[in-house]
């Protein structure tokens, strides 16, 4: 394996000037080849990190991109754990991305989901993969014209991690890390709440061209030890490993104090 990109700041300020430096590069790049930038971002930390500086750049084609969620909450668009309204007030509602690029769950599907929870698990599992495959559809939507691949390959993915490892709604021993095919997984049990979410499957993450982790605080430190340096270590975020892409780590100072600087490529 080679020695990951990790790129380490002494603030959140900076890491989000470089963030955005490196997503200005990659967008500019992909409408260069593909006239389009098809984008994955999550939520907890990460869309205030990414939207800090990125937000007010110039000459910037927003009208190119194609937004999804790696992740969403299965609550409705303007509740206060929605990823989609968390990344709109720090993100969407200061550029103009056109808002029929931005793709989200269609929470029109959310009642009959929670009506089909009190009937019991077959009824449950009708409901969510109606939400699952409005989901895929989307994505086919963007996707299956230009590549006619089994996977969208984004131009970037943009991951957070959570001190227990977790990555979009991937967690720890969880079922769902076994998937093989699919490109939407319903999780009903999320250890983390709420409880039911939509999340990317690891196969469509690991073909993306480019994926980055962006995370920070001294919660964070053992647990990115334990992904970045050990090459045994199985939980979700370890597991992302791009089949041909690039992948990087954005960190700053307290979160990466616990990396050994030998096994890492840190840039400053
Ligand atoms: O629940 C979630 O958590 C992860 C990590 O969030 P962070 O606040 O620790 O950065 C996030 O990446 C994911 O999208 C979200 O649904």
């Amino acid at each position: 394996m080679n020695a990951p990109n990790v790129r380490t700041f002494s603030n959140t300020r900076e890491l989000s000037v470089s963030l955005a430096d490196l997503t200005v590069k990659l967008c500019e790049e992909s409408i260069e080849i593909r006239d389009r930038f098809t984008i994955g971002i999550s939520g907890g930390s990460l869309p205030k990190l990414l939207a800090a500086d990125l937000k007010n750049r110039e000459d910037i084609e927003w009208d190119k991109w194609h937004v999804f969620f790696c992740d969403e909450r299965l609550v409705p668009l303007d509740h206060e754990d929605s990823n989609y309204l968390l990344c709109k007030k720090e993100f969407f509602d200061h550029v103009p991305i056109p808002e029929d690029q931005i793709y989200t769950i269609d929470s029109s599907l959310l009642p009959q989901l929670e009506q089909a929870v009190k009937k019991g698990a077959e009824a449950t599992e009708e409901a969510s993969l109606e939400i699952v495959e409005d989901y895929e559809q989307k994505l086919i939507s963007v996707f299956a014209t230009v590549n006619a691949v089994k996977f969208p390959v984004f131009d970037l993915l943009l991951l957070g991690v959570g001190p227990d490892g977790h990555t979009c709604s991937l967690f720890p021993d969880h079922p769902l890390l076994d998937l093989t095919i699919g490109w939407v997984a319903y999780i009903g049990d999320s250890p983390k709440p709420p409880p039911r979410r939509v999340t990317f499957t690891l196969p469509v993450i690991n073909h993306a061209h480019n994926i980055t982790f962006v995370a920070t605080g001294e919660g964070k430190q053992d647990v990115l030890k334990e992904i970045i340096e050990n090459p045994e270590c199985r939980l979700p975020a370890a597991l992302v490993q791009p089949t041909t892409g690039k992948l990087y780590w954005f960190l700053d100072d307290a979160a990466a104090l616990n990396l050994t600087s030998s096994k890492v490529t840190t840039i400053s």
